[in-house]
């Protein structure tokens, strides 16, 4: 169905709504968020979830996370932005999605170089890049966590009401599965009920809240780790954040992974 070389496929575009992240002028008065207590300096935590899973809290400052909602705002806007992946049966997933580096989607895994709009993934900023690796080596200090280079970034949107079932990233090369390179989660916006454990089954998983700033690695003996969204804690962005970036009420949230 996809040609080999850089030409388009000739399928029947599809094309996508656009989605912005950011809501438009004049809504500041609407903006609901949590006061943070005035610091300039970063205080960072850390918690060793399970082997090979760090949660590294505050990690991120909201400068960095503003220009994080401004990278994906403009890349997301464009060709090979923000859409709604759908499923085979017509379902859509409850989120906004696009990829850096490469495309993923759910029904045509990494296989399509062209999404159904005929875009392509835009390349990866190299300040992500950045951040992935330092928040790897952070993670090594307290856990065994393997290194890695990424060469995909997934982004999803969940508004409010957004969440992900549970389940594992393996569409992933199987050299990159076999060796447990980490996938690193980065958190942006409203608060989120992550659940992660050994099967699909949501009453035996363990929950843990990514707040705005966190990043999550999980690799090594978490790299096949069931995971998932329950749900999207309203209103519970820091107020600065959102005053500076103007992000809509929801979460963002990237994974960096290494094919
Ligand atoms: O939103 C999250 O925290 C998880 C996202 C995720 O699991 C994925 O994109 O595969
Ligand atoms: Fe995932």
């Amino acid at each position: 169905m996809y040609e080999p070389n850089n030409t388009i496929p000739a399928i029947d575009l599809i094309p996508t709504e656009p989605f912005s992240l950011i809501v438009p002028n004049g809504s500041e008065n609407s903006l609901c968020g949590t006061k943070m207590k005035k610091n300039n300096t970063l205080k960072t935590s850390y918690a060793v979830l399970r082997p090979g899973m760090v949660h590294l809290k505050n990690y991120i400052s909201v400068t960095d996370q503003v220009e994080i909602i401004n990278t994906c705002q403009e890349f997301g806007m464009g060709p090979g932005g923000f859409y709604q992946p759908g499923f085979n049966g017509g379902s859509k997933l409850n989120l906004h999605m696009m990829c850096f580096g490469r495309n993923w989607d759910p029904q045509t895994k990494y296989v399509a170089r062209y999404r159904c709009d005929g875009s392509q993934a835009p390349p990866i900023p190299d300040k992500l890049v950045a951040l992935a690796k330092a928040s790897i080596e952070d993670s090594q200090r307290h856990d065994n966590v393997p290194s890695m280079h990424p060469d995909i970034c997934i982004v999803n949107f969940y508004t409010n009401t957004g969440r992900l079932g549970l389940h594992q990233d393996r569409d992933e090369s199987s050299n990159s599965l076999r060796k447990g390179l980490p996938v690193v989660s980065i958190s942006v916006g409203d608060s989120a009920q992550f659940l992660y454990g050994h099967s699909r089954d949501m009453r035996k998983a363990n929950e843990v809240l990514l707040k705005s700033g966190d990043v999550l690695i999980f690799g090594g003996k978490s790299r096949d780790i069931y995971h998932g969204v329950k749900a999207i804690i309203p209103n519970s962005a820091p107020l600065s954040l959102l005053k500076q970036s103007k992000l809509r009420p929801g979460r963002l949230n990237l994974t960096l992974r290494q094919y």
